[in-house]
């Protein structure tokens, strides 16, 4: 029998924070060695920061996105635990820190964990490849509950990028992030993204395929946390013993080649669907 792996949540006291310690105590093959609050200290139940680096084969984090990066740069300092990031809104520097702590430990950041919306992105990058820039636009639109701080969403941009990367352009190169006044009309290639924000919406996305005569719409709704918990715990399974790298969710699934990534991306031994 081999021993549990040993996890770590950051971001304990949050939403995902608490949803995780709930999946992470129910599976056997986990123990869950430290929760980790956002003053760093010893209070409720939560560890400090080094208590939690110290004793986890894996950190789960929901904070955001600065935080993360500044967790992944502490853990590839001391060279070790892994991450699995679930947090989202990161800045250019963020996402930098992250990819160069990925030299030195495994990490596996995804803006969503479900299995559903994962399967999305390979749908929607096999769409937007096979449906011409020229006749059809795309847009995302994206909902979620009153207390989300960062727009769009991670989920949002994740599947911009499949459908930028299935026409083989960069998103950064065609997206629209807000129209406001008198805008002119919609270039073609562009990705616009609308967001809504209200009440307790877990989080709502669409991709929008909308030509002259006819509108194909690709969506995905989420209704219960816990789904996202699973798939974060299967990340910590997947990554606990991986060489260092950064890794996605399509990775941990065997997804990514579907997502129209380069071959030869892909890690072996994805973990099936089912045990998501
Ligand atoms: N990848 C996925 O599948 C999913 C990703 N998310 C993302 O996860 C993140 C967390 O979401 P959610 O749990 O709803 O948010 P919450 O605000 O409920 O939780 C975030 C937690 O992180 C803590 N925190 C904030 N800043 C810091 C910091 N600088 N250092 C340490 N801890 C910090 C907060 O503390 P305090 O309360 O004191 O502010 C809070 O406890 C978001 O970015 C969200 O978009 C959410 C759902 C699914
Ligand atoms: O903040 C949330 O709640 C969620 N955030 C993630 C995102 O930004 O896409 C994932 C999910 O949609 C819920």
């Amino acid at each position: 029998m081999t021993a549990p792996i040993r996890i770590a949540i950051a971001g304990a006291q949050g939403r995902m924070g608490r949803a995780v310690a709930e999946t992470i105590a129910a599976d056997p093959a986990f123990t869950l060695v430290a929760r980790v609050g956002r003053a760093d200290a010893e209070v409720d139940g939560l560890v400090r920061i080094d208590t939690a680096l110290a004793s986890a084969d894996v950190i789960i984090d929901f904070t955001t996105g600065r935080a993360s990066s500044a967790l992944a740069r502490r853990c590839a300092a001391r060279g070790g635990p892994a991450l699995v990031i679930g947090a989202t809104g990161f800045e250019a520097d963020d996402l930098a820190g992250i990819a160069e702590a990925a030299r030195r430990i495994a990490i596996v950041r995804s803006g969503n964990f479900s299995l559903g919306i994962n399967m999305l992105v390979g749908l929607v990058a096999r769409a937007a490849r096979a449906l011409p820039a020229a006749a059809w636009d795309i847009e995302i639109a994206e909902a979620h509950h009153r207390r989300k701080v960062d727009a769009p969403s991670g989920t949002a941009l994740m599947l911009g990028d499949a459908a930028a990367r299935g026409r083989g352009v960069s998103l950064a190169a065609v997206e629209r992030r807000t129209r406001d006044g008198i805008t002119g009309e919609r270039p073609t290639g562009e990705i616009g993204f609308s967001v809504l924000r209200g009440g307790g919406i877990v989080g709502e996305h669409s991709v929008v395929f909308a030509a002259e005569e006819e509108i194909l719409t690709l969506s995905h709704s989420a209704r219960d946390r816990g789904m996202f918990a699973r798939g974060a715990a299967a990340a910590a399974r997947w990554v606990a013993d991986r060489a260092p790298g950064e890794y996605d969710m399509q990775d941990v699934l065997g997804f990514a080649g579907e997502a129209g990534r380069p071959a030869g991306s892909v890690p072996p031994g994805a973990v099936p669907p089912s045990a998501v």
